[in-house]
């Protein structure tokens, strides 16, 4: 406590055992310093006698890049590692002082497709973020479906039905953790075997849930709604206007109005929950998931107005029912709160192999990053601001006044006059000249247009002045790109082989004679691609083919997804490509086209086609 009486509401700890780190630290730097005395006083001297000790010499020099760039590597972690520090909340407190005057929060759940992100899953999601342990009037829930699918709108409006059992049984028995699949996993078991009260609603809301996840899947599985089912709301309706998830007006649907559930057939009241699918048009990029963040924060100003905005991806579901009081802890902080604009949740992953394949745990990182400023926007599980996000700069006088801010919304218009108002905010226009177009994929094209262009004229007037003609500056790129990307490569490795002492210097001696038919070939500049005798063959073909497919691939997105943005982004791609492709002509030809026995022979072209296909799943999947 200080001298005015102030009590934080969290406290920051520094993590134990930190001296202990820095004794390992230096232990390491002085190794470091070590290794570098012996590299540099070992060194083997230059000789011009045999080639071998030249070649330790290199060898030597080599390994010690390696170790600098180690020793670089360590310096930059040190970073990440030095200073982790841990913060506590102290809820009880933020209780006492502010229980009856807690801001608005609204939760942004985010998904984009149905088949990838069922919707049994997305609504568990959003269930465990609507049963936080927080007033309800106060909560307003956001699910953005970027997918724009009625089958994922049919999953919430069961999930705002299943709410009003699951909420209350939460609270009464205080479960944890509040996502219905995972509590009622059966790896888990939650229940309370002492209590038969609980025991007994326990099954109740068990057989609740797993009605409600059936009936869900069954139909994400059909893939449609079925007559009936859409008589059940009117939000259905909405769906009449809808050609396909690119090209759709605003779904907006208020399935719970927060102001209204007061007292209604269930014990206490449902916070507010909202489905909004943007507009979509083609001609019109819309960013992804910023862009329906950017939508959400429109159109909950208007509905909700919640001070703090938490956003969630629709796979993240929410383990503690206590994590908005916790963020609260923060802003809320008479002393640092105003220092403070975001609160990012480290990520948990409920199915990590034992051994962590894929090395999905940054604890100590966060909790370092946190010393040093603060951690990175990770995406999913941050509490946000709002006004830090709509533009509020930090300075040191700025006082939080979340009380004079926080006026709950109560707008007086119903939920139906309130969907029809905010629909402009979620409109595929609503951003346009905005900032968004202005910075496009911006002046750093210059260069970029300027290296390539210099380089290109440059090399075409020295070959025309040299008396070459057009068509053969262009082969002759053809065949620099063929050589820079195999034999010149070749060289390159087999040079330092050679250097290293493991390769011997061969020669491939080459046919002198040549056939009529070849003869004929050259005089009419077709070129000759033969029996395949080395890799090389398969390799420029592979390039050839990749860039082919990456070409096709992206004419195919501008046709169907064709959005002008979009197109622009891809425009100097596409330009690169195409010129890649052009130049292969004589290549496609060869494996396509022709029936001589200077074709491109077929084990080359499987070969290619086959790598190329391989690389770009990889890339795709
Ligand atoms: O057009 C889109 C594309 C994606 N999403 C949603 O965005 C979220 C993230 O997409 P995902 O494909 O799951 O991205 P990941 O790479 O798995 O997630 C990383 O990147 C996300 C975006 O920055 C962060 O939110 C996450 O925390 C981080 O783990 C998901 O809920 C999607 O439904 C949209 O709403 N609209
Ligand atoms: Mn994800």
């Amino acid at each position: 406590m200080g001298g005015d009486g102030y009590l934080p509401l969290f406290e920051t700890k520094t993590a134990k055992g930190r001296i202990a780190y820095q004794l390992y630290a230096v232990s390491v730097f002085v190794g470091i310093c070590f290794i570098c005395a012996y590299r540099v006083s070992h060194l083997p001297p230059t000789t011009t006698t045999t080639t071998s000790q030249d070649g330790s010499r290199w060898a030597w020099i080599g390994l010690f890049i390696a170790e600098l760039w180690f020793i670089f590597y360590w310096f930059i972690t040190q970073f990440a590692r030095r200073n982790p520090i841990y913060r506590h909340t102290f809820k009880d407190s933020l209780s006492q002082r502010y229980e009856k005057d807690l801001p608005g929060v609204d939760v942004f759940v985010c998904t984009a497709d149905p088949t990838i992100e069922p919707p049994i899953m997305v609504v568990n999601t959003v269930l465990s973020v609507m049963a936080y342990d927080y007033p309800p009037e106060k909560l307003s829930v956001y699910l953005s479906d970027d997918g724009g699918s009625e089958l994922t709108f049919y999953a919430l409006l069961e999930a705002s039905r299943f709410a009003k059992h699951w909420l209350p049984f939460c609270k009464k028995f205080n479960v944890e953790p509040r996502s219905p699949a995972v509590y009622f996993s059966p790896d888990q078991s939650f229940v309370d075997d002492d209590d038969p009260l609980m025991a007994k609603q326990w099954s109740s809301i068990k057989n609740l849930y797993e009605d409600m996840r059936s009936r869900i899947e069954r139909i994400t599985k059909i893939g449609q709604i079925s007559a009936d089912i859409r008589k059940e709301h009117k939000g259905f309706c909405e769906w009449d206007l809808v050609s396909s998830r690119h090209d759709h007006p605003v779904i907006l649907q208020i399935l719970i109005d927060g102001r209204e559930t007061k007292g209604v057939e269930i014990e206490g009241q449902l916070p507010t929950l909202v489905y909004l699918s943007r507009e979509k048009r083609p001609q019109y990029h819309h960013h992804f998931k910023a862009g329906a963040m950017n939508a959400l924060i429109r159109v909950s100003s208007k509905i909700s107005n919640g001070w703090i905005i938490l956003t969630v991806d629709c796979d993240m579901y929410s383990n503690n029912s206590e994590s908005v009081r916790d963020a609260l802890c923060f802003f809320m902080d008479e002393k640092k709160g105003n220092e403070i604009a975001y609160v990012q949740y480290p990520q948990w992953f409920d199915n990590l192999t034992r051994n962590d394949l894929y090395g999905n745990s940054f604890e100590v990182e966060l909790a370092t990053m946190d010393a040093n400023g603060g951690p990175l926007y990770i995406g999913s599980g941050c509490f946000h601001r709002r006004d830090t996000l709509c533009g509020l700069k930090y300075s040191k006088e700025c006082r939080v006044e979340w009380k004079k801010e926080n006026h709950i919304k109560k707008e007086k218009q119903n939920a139906i006059e309130l969907q029809d108002i905010c629909k402009i905010f979620a409109s595929s226009t609503f951003e346009e000249n905005t900032q968004w177009g202005n910075e496009i994929s911006s002046l750093w094209v210059i260069p970029f247009a300027y290296v390539i262009s210099a380089t290109n004229a440059y090399s075409l007037v020295e070959f025309l002045y040299c008396g070459g003609t057009l068509q053969g500056w262009w082969n002759d790129q053809r065949m620099w790109m063929f050589k820079r990307t195999t034999s010149y490569c070749f060289a390159f490795f087999e040079t330092i082989l050679r250097q290293l002492g493991f390769s011997k210097l061969g020669f491939v001696v080459t046919a002198k004679v040549a056939d009529e038919e070849v003869h004929e070939r050259y005089l009419r500049e077709v070129m000759e691609f033969g029996t395949p005798s080395s890799p090389m063959f398969t390799i420029f073909t592979t390039l050839a083919m990749l860039n082919l497919f990456s070409f096709v691939w992206g004419l195919i997105r501008m046709v169907i997804d064709v959005q002008i943005n979009v197109l622009e982004a891809l425009v100097l791609q596409l330009v690169l490509c195409g010129l890649i492709v052009l130049i292969n002509l004589p290549v496609y030809q060869g494996l396509f086209f022709r029936e001589d026995n200077g074709k491109m022979a077929t084990s080359v072209a499987y070969k290619s086609i086959m790598l190329a296909l391989l690389a770009c799943s990889i890339v795709l999947y």
